[in-house]
């Protein structure tokens, strides 16, 4: 296929407001690039994609599959820099640069440009050019811009940007100002015609006449949109299903919305909960291979970002863990945590140190340590388990972590090394002592996720959610507390809250959520003074100090005199600077609950 010819039809689905219209264009673009003698026509190397691969790519502004780490490694400044050499002697960098700012977008700054100092070549290429002044083409076609950028992204080494700025220059010296406008975007990855991975998908399914569930699925487990195109062009149906993932291969994240405890529970019979780590999400691909003959491990490991990017160098410890834990190829889904040297979590700040780099990774090593925790198992021993439900995929993840030395069955999973735990309950009540624990160990809260459901890479679905955080947070006067129970049993806990309610005070709930025993004990200090009278363990105090709560939301109840309950209450921290008279009103109250 002529380069001039996808850019004709990109410039058709651009101008193409209607989604389904845009599925339609792209379908013919496809069937187009598809077309048997269009792949003899311009077949490449045997193992090279085929036109149709490029093109499916191409469209969604790719050169290589998104599981693919491989970048053409060019910035913008390079860019401008190839199109001001083929615009001509008299146009810079800086003048490309000037008219960026004034224009705003790459593709329509390139194809401002008259890179007619090549017109007529086509004439000798064999190509369809004609004599249309900066509309002439240079006989380009899909595959040799292919070819070229393939070349461009493995130029390496000193003298290797001047190398990349040379090939892209041979090209947009052969582009007419249209083929100019979407190489220059598909180069800096700014494609934008609209064109989305649902776009492409549902154009592979209309243009090589399969069902659409089966190349999402398809998509799903390669990551790859030519690949999928290919196949359901040869093979239908039954090849797209004979896709499955691939150990080395990363699969688009899961990932997670807001969300609360009420919805959870109203929704699922029982809900998942985890702990929310704070650290930066990983899949982490592991075969241990077969032992080579004097024992050596031929053992491959590799760990993605969630933006399946190649961090593996920058993480030498989970490459550690997998190759003493893992004894099966497993496809891990978790979280890599910055920890002290007590093994408690550092904030998310600290992987950061970690996470992306590429030199002194020992030196970085000994500065912040990193631990992976795992939460799911996307396969495991040459299954795939991503149509299976959490609870299954949770059970084969610990059986992959539980390691050769301990014994599966009686192992605690608290002692399985990478294991996030994974409680099952309906109870309201238990969920906040373990978003509580979760807290006190450090961590940033808890996911809520439904049991039954499926891994859907790359979904933010309803089936796993984060706990939302406090929107609006109240300010309420503590009038009561309990005292603790064994080793908290000199420290008073679970507050009684309460809001001002003209000349008196009313109750709200209680709060126990989000307080470490250091806390406690500073809290105890300061409310102990104002205990007003005691009988057991309750605790009646007279209104003096503030406490500022978050909460999911506020509901009628009887349980308490003001007639409302603050769902899933959350201590914030003391209002030091304010009395019981500065304390949030039944009024408000009220208010925040309308809203
Ligand atoms: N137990 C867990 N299960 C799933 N994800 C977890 C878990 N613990 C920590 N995480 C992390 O939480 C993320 C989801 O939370 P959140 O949405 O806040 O992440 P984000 O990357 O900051 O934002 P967003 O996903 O909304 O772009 C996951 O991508 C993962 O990195």
């Amino acid at each position: 296929m002529e380069f001039a010819t996808f850019a004709d039809r990109a410039g058709t689905i651009d101008a193409e407001p209607a989604d389904l219209e845009i599925v339609a264009h792209v379908r013919e673009l496809l069937a187009e690039a598809g077309d048997e003698s269009e792949e003899r026509r311009s077949s490449g190397a045997a193992g090279e994609p085929q036109t149709l691969e490029i093109v499916a790519r191409f469209a969604q502004g790719r050169v290589f599959p998104a599981w693919d780490s491989t970048t053409l490694d060019i910035g913008p400044s390079a860019c401008y820099e190839a199109i001001a050499r083929a615009a001509g002697t008299n146009v810079s960098s800086d003048d490309v640069e000037d008219r960026l700012a004034e224009i705003g977008e790459i593709g329509d700054v390139a194809a401002s440009y008259d890179f007619g100092g090549q017109q007529g070549l086509g004439a000798f290429t064999g190509g369809g050019a004609d004599d249309s002044g900066g509309d002439s083409s240079g006989g380009l076609t899909v595959r040799e811009v292919y070819d070229t950028l393939e070349e461009l992204a493995a130029a390496e080494g000193s003298g290797s940007q001047d190398r990349k700025v040379d090939l892209l220059f041979g090209l947009f010296n052969r582009c007419s100002s249209e083929e100019a406008r979407y190489l220059a975007r598909i180069v800096l990855s700014e494609m934008r015609i609209g064109v989305g991975e649902g776009t492409v998908r549902d154009a592979i399914a209309a243009a090589f006449n399969v069902p659409e569930d089966r190349v999402e699925r398809a998509l799903q487990v390669s990551n790859d949109y030519g690949q999928v195109a290919r196949i359901a062009r040869d093979e239908g149906v039954d090849g797209l299903d004979a896709l499955d993932l691939a150990v080395g291969r990363p699969v688009q994240a899961m990932l997670a919305q807001a969300g609360t405890v009420t919805e959870a529970l109203e929704e699922w019979e029982e809900t998942g909960v985890e702990w929310k780590y704070d650290g930066a999400r990983i899949q982490l691909h592991h075969d241990p291979g077969d032992s080579g003959p004097a024992g050596e491990s031929a053992a491959e490991t590799r760990v993605f970002s969630r933006n399946m990017e190649d961090v593996t160098e920058a993480l030498p410890e989970v490459v550690e863990f997998a190759e003493e834990t893992l004894e099966e190829p497993a496809i891990l889904d978790g979280e890599v945590v910055a920890i002290d040297e007590g093994g408690s979590p550092l904030p998310f700040q600290e992987v950061l140190k970690r996470f992306r780099r590429k030199h002194d990774v020992a030196k970085a090593r000994e500065d912040v340590s990193v631990r992976p925790v795992f939460f799911d198992c996307l396969h495991a021993d040459g299954e795939d388990l991503l149509a299976d439900p959490l609870t299954v995929r949770h059970d084969r993840l610990r059986s992959v972590l539980v390691g050769a030395d301990s014994d599966p069955e009686s192992a605690d999973d608290e002692d399985i090394e990478g294991l996030s735990l994974l409680w099952r309950t309906d109870d309201p009540d238990e969920i906040e002592s373990i978003d509580a624990d979760a807290l006190e160990a450090g961590h940033e809260g808890i996911m809520l996720k439904d049991p039954d459901s499926a891994y859907s890479p790359g979904r933010r679905g309803k089936h796993w959610r984060k706990r939302k955080p406090d929107v609006e947070t109240l300010d309420c006067v503590v009038t009561g507390a309990e005292w603790g129970e064994g080793r908290r049993a000199t420290f008073l806990g679970t507050f009684e809250l309460s809001v001002r309610a003209g000349d008196t005070l009313e109750t709200v709930g209680k709060v126990a959520t989000g307080i470490t025993d250091e806390k406690l004990a500073e809290l105890t200090e300061l409310l102990e003074p104002h205990i007003a009278a005691e009988e057991g363990q309750e605790v009646d105090l007279e209104p003096a100090v503030v406490f500022e709560v978050g909460y999911e939301e506020i509901q009628s109840s009887p349980t308490y005199s003001s007639g409302y309950a603050l769902r899933f209450p959350r201590f914030q921290g003391v209002r030091h600077d304010k009395d019981p008279d500065d304390a949030d009103s039944l009024e408000r109250l009220e208010r925040l609950r309308g809203h």
